[in-house]
């Protein structure tokens, strides 16, 4: 096989063929490494072709005839890297990130989880739980040895202690890092014909919704992804909030609340020149002021109040409004003020995925959280276990658990899942 590419390496370089009448190969380029230098580890060729799927089929047509030659499998390259040691699964899981970011926020937490931050802390760590294995297999084989070092159980105990800590303060990290991924729910809402759908078609810079003077035009919850100042936003739409109108719009109230409850940051609209209306007023008491707090599932949510229409205001700005909570003036018409809500869109959703720039690595998968929170588990199984044997077996499955993130220790099916999201080739 390996004579195979080089030998088709040699061919594509030698350019047309008699078997490639429309000198496809002409569009080929070569990209040669020698393993274990090579991405993969192993002696590799890449050709690049340029074209289309006729192209492609051409140069595949012409190269046909070298022995063992196929095209490469979704992910085949990196699953080749990982299986000789190249990388590690959180580092493919960085690459099928990076592959998928659509934000400048998820690129650089992917090429941060790629330059294996995360796999590093783990090892970390999983050092940290063979010293204190060390120590507690010590204890049990040597305890009555007079030469055995004095206070190698409290060295391991104070070592776990130190790791559960540091454990604890990762796993609260308020999903952060699984926000990045997936991006984060941010929900506009308000009272009827404040400017809400205006708001959205303005950040995602398309027509999501259907904007009209008339008040209850918004009926179901529409959601579009967009890149948010650099961040990854599921952003939805929702009716305006009011009580007593019919029945259709009543359901759209009903999911407008439901999403409310899921949502990371609200973005509240008013109309900057009706602040004084009932609707106004009651949105202001019920949802402005309380917000900002918790959704009914216990999580922190963020509120930003946003004043739209600004443009309708007189000069000296909206009058006195007694309880008026910080706010941002927008005009949705005239584009005016957008610039700073964009800026405080920011530090509101670095806040909420974390900032992918600074501090310490982001777990970004439900799996990482799963094996942090195995480890912290078996490491209160350790503390609370009645004799040394079982004392050394909790830390040996803690390992375990850490084993899964900092180096091989992936299943198949993980690796199925992560492959499925690789394009062809890498
Ligand atoms: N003058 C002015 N009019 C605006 C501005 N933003 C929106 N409008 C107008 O206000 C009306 C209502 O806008 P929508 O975006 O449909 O309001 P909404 O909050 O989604 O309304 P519902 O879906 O009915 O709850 C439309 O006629 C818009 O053109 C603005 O900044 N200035
Ligand atoms: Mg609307």
């Amino acid at each position: 096989m390996r004579w195979g590419l080089w030998t088709l390496a040699a061919r594509a370089a030698r350019g047309p063929c008699s078997n490639c009448p429309d000198r496809a190969l002409h569009l080929t380029h070569l990209l040669a490494t020698r393993g274990p230098h090579s991405f993969t580890g192993e002696d590799c060729v890449e050709l690049h072709v340029h074209g289309g799927p006729a192209v492609v089929s051409g140069v595949l047509q012409a190269l046909g005839s070298v022995p063992g030659l196929r095209p490469a499998e979704a992910g085949e390259f990196t699953r080749r890297a990982f299986a000789h040691g190249k990388l590690n699964l959180t580092e493919v899981e960085g690459l099928a990130d990076l592959i998928h970011a659509e934000t400048e926020a998820q690129r650089r937490q992917a090429l941060r989880q790629l330059d294996g931050e995360l796999g590093q802390l783990c090892c970390d760590w999983a050092e940290t739980l063979t010293k204190a294995l060390a120590h507690v297999e010590a204890y049990i084989d040597f305890g009555e040895d007079d030469n055995l070092e004095e206070g190698v159980l409290e060295q391991a105990d104070s070592k776990v202690r130190a790791l559960e800590v540091a454990l604890d303060t990762h796993l609260r990290d308020a999903r952060r890092g699984q926000r990045l991924r997936s991006g984060a729910h941010v929900v506009v809402t308000g009272p009827p014909n404040a400017g809400k759908s205006s708001l959205v078609n303005l950040l995602s810079r398309k027509p999501v919704s259907i904007v009209s003077p008339e008040p209850g035009t918004t009926r179901d919850v529409l959601e579009t992804p967009v890149d948010l100042a650099g961040f990854p936003a599921l952003l939805s739409d929702t009716a305006g909030l009011r009580d007593g109108v019919g029945p259709v719009e009543q359901e759209g109230v009903r999911r407008a609340r439901e999403r409310l409850e899921q949502a990371d940051l609200i973005v509240a609209v008013l109309d900057a020149s009706d602040l004084a209306s009932p609707s106004s007023r009651n949105f202001l008491d019920t949802v402005v002021v309380p917000g900002g707090g918790q959704s009914s599932g216990g999580s922190t949510q963020r509120l930003l109040l946003v004043l739209n229409k600004s443009d309708l205001l007189p000069p000296q700005g909206p009058g006195p409004c007694p309880a008026l909570p910080p706010h941002l003036l927008l005009s949705c018409l005239t584009g005016e003020g957008l610039d700073g809500l964009l800026e405080t869109l920011k530090t509101e959703l670095a806040a909420v995925c974390g900032d992918p720039s600074t501090g310490p690595p982001l777990l970004t998968r439900a799996r990482h959280r799963h094996h942090l929170q195995g480890c912290l588990d078996a490491l209160s199984h350790y503390k609370g276990a009645e004799d040394l044997a079982l004392a050394a077996e909790a830390l040996r499955v803690a390992r375990r658990h850490l084993a899964h993130l900092a180096g091989g220790g992936g299943t198949e099916e993980i690796l199925d899942v992560i492959f499925r999201d690789f394009c062809v080739g890498k």
